[in-house]
């Protein structure tokens, strides 16, 4: 079933510069189009400043388009009432790149991921330091780690709290935004693995924003690029991206080749 519908969004930074006098303000976004199923991930791939984030901000409720809709769960996101709202806040979340910055330093693991269950849930105390003890071990932690600080955990671990946070309202779809670009290449593929089975189990879909090809077919099911504003391929079959002869894509493709310049098998493994 489809999840999330983005139509026709068009949309630049600063007020009214886009429809203003001058006309001149290149758009972020150009009557970008795209969707997502329910259980599957859509990786959107492009180099840096494709206007990847942007889209992900439109998406998330957080930056009005100048034109264009945005679609969850069969609502215009930015036309529904407060109590709608808060509803989508809930099946929507997000896992952003800096798994420090995302993170308030002074609260402890129990709070950071307490936080959305005391907004949405009412739970006994009891209740909800079960549910975190479970929300922890569902991301390979521990449940006692629930009394510790962040500055106890590395960015890998910091990055399976950010993820025991996303999922704690058990969401329909979460936004990626660069989630493991900033992580090693080890803990990239435990992460990815970890992402990769917590969609199998919760029926999750994702958004996975990247500029990282490798990792983007290794958690996609299908592909989406964006080049200056505008979406250049869309790819139902990932596979059919190594097909392509779109510029912006074979440059996405030539950094997994530059990588291994005697191997002519150009998928990523
Ligand atoms: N808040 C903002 N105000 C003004 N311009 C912005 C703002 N955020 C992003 N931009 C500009 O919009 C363009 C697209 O940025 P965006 O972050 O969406 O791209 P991206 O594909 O996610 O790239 P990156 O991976 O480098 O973040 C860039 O030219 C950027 O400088």
């Amino acid at each position: 079933m489809r999840l999330l519908q983005v139509q026709e969004v068009t949309h630049a930074y600063g007020k009214d510069r886009l429809f203003g006098r001058s006309g001149r303000q290149t758009p972020v976004l150009s009557n970008v189009s795209l969707s997502i199923d329910e259980g599957v991930c859509l990786g959107l791939l492009g180099s840096s400043g494709a206007g990847k984030s942007t889209l992900g901000k439109v998406i998330l409720g957080l930056e009005k388009p100048q034109r264009g809709r945005v679609i969850f769960q069969r609502q215009d996101i930015y036309a529904m009432n407060a109590v709608a709202r808060k509803q989508v806040r809930r099946n929507l979340q997000v896992v952003f790149q800096d798994s420090y910055s995302s993170i308030n330093p002074r609260m402890s693991v129990e709070r950071i991921i307490g936080e959305p269950l005391d907004n949405y849930e009412s739970m006994s105390v009891n209740e909800q330091k079960r549910a975190i003890g479970e929300l922890l071990e569902m991301v390979g932690l521990k449940a006692a780690d629930m009394t510790k600080y962040p500055h106890q955990f590395s960015g890998g671990q910091l990055q399976r709290i950010n993820i025991a946070r996303a999922i704690a309202l058990k969401p329909k779809l979460i936004v990626l935004d660069e989630s493991v670009s900033s992580l090693d290449m080890v803990t990239q593929a435990q992460i990815l693995a970890l992402l990769n089975e917590l969609k199998r189990v919760f029926g999750l879909s994702y958004l996975f924003i990247t500029h990282d090809i490798k990792a983007a077919y290794a958690l996609s099911d299908r592909l989406a690029v964006m080049d200056m504003g505008v979406v250049v391929g869309m790819f139902e079959d990932k596979e059919q991206i190594f097909a392509s002869t779109h510029p912006a894509i074979m440059n996405l493709l030539q950094s997994v080749l530059a990588e291994h310049p005697r191997n002519r098998q150009i998928k990523p493994v």
